[in-house]
């Protein structure tokens, strides 16, 4: 008798996202639009994702809220059927593996983290990461190109790089979520990399969510493309359909995306400072924040929801003087 063939259930669920950074009290600001918006997407064992989107446009965001790092509703975000945020064994047990911008100061391993830059030998770093298949310890320090013998302190950026990415995916992780962590290696140890990533998809049935601006060797790697601008989904769709909307190459498709995105903001832009203030903008208006408040101040200017600008630093003073004369966006 035939086998009835399995049908494999989502990696990730991303059903109607709506998130927003806490304003300058920590809240989020009365009235302010969310960072991320009805955002949703589905993706399946084997897909390789590429996030895209210009600076600012959230990526970080939405991968930070994938790998449990920002609290969201639990319905809106699962991760191989569970809530990322609230369900912490999934990253303990290495089925959900983020690698991102903080992870590159440090090593964050099973709730440990590692200072990256200690008089240490790699083979110390990747040998202490225990309950770890030895024959994939391996194939990673071949593929990575690891000299067991490198002291952390004293290799280079890349070399440096290249044991945190070995370290990283010691364990055979079900999703993986990569923020741009290939910036420092050289093109070969990038494209076996890649090679490598791409075979623990077709292999293992892995998911990986990758966000880059570096295209280079890319062309053939993901299997979906997914597009967010100002937080929104602009496209999710497969390669092989990008493919059939453009003839361009990858970098060049999405150029022409990001330039469109661009041209459309600088005419919102042009329209906003014609239409004069916003009540958010008057009352922020020369205001004087510091510390922490400065900080978030100035995030959440940045996040596109008032249009006030930094403007002076006080000489060693934390102070910022808000200005709403120079429109940001
Ligand atoms: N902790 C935070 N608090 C408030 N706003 C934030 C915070 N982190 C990021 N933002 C804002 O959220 C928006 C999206 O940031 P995010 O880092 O997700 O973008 P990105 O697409 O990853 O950008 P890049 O390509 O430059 O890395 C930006 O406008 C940023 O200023």
């Amino acid at each position: 008798m035939a086998m009835k063939e399995e049908k494999s259930l989502p990696t990730v669920e991303i059903n109607k996202l709506r998130f927003t950074y806490p304003g300058i009290d920590g809240h989020p600001p009365p009235g302010s639009a969310p960072l991320i918006d009805d955002f949703s997407l589905t993706l399946n064992p084997r897909d390789r994702c590429l996030l895209v989107g210009s600076n600012g446009a959230g990526k970080t965001t939405i991968l930070k809220i994938l790998g449990g790092k920002h609290m969201v509703e639990p319905n809106m975000v699962k991760v191989l059927g569970r809530s990322a945020f609230h369900d912490t064994a999934l990253t303990v047990s290495g089925d959900l593996c983020y690698l991102g911008g903080e992870w590159r100061r440090e090593v964050a391993f099973a709730g440990f983290e590692v200072a990256i830059q200690m008089d240490v030998s790699a083979e110390k770093m990747i040998y202490g990461v225990a309950g770890v298949d030895s024959r994939r310890r391996d194939e990673l320090i071949k593929v990575l190109d690891v000299d067991l013998s490198w002291r952390m302190h004293k290799v280079s950026d890349g070399q440096r790089r290249r044991v945190q990415i070995c370290m990283g995916l010691l364990k055979p992780f079900k999703v993986l979520l990569l923020d741009e962590i290939t910036v420092d290696l050289d093109v070969l140890a990038r494209a076996d990399l890649l090679k490598f990533l791409k075979k623990e998809c077709d292999e293992r049935g892995a998911t990986i969510v990758y966000a880059t601006h570096i295209f280079d060797g890319l062309e053939d790697w993901p299997s979906h493309i997914v597009y967010v601008a100002h937080g929104n989904l602009q496209l999710a769709m497969p390669m092989h359909k990008v493919k059939e909307i453009s003839n361009l190459s990858l970098m060049r498709t999405v150029e022409s995306w990001l330039r469109k995105e661009r041209d459309e903001e600088r005419k919102r832009r042009k329209e906003r400072k014609a239409n004069g203030l916003s009540e958010y903008e008057k009352q922020v208006d020369g205001t004087r924040v510091a510390g922490d408040r400065a900080r978030a101040a100035v995030r959440a200017l940045n996040n596109g929801w008032a249009a006030g600008r930094l403007t002076s630093t006080i000489a060693g003073e934390e102070s910022f003087v808000l200005s709403s004369n120079r429109v940001l966006r």
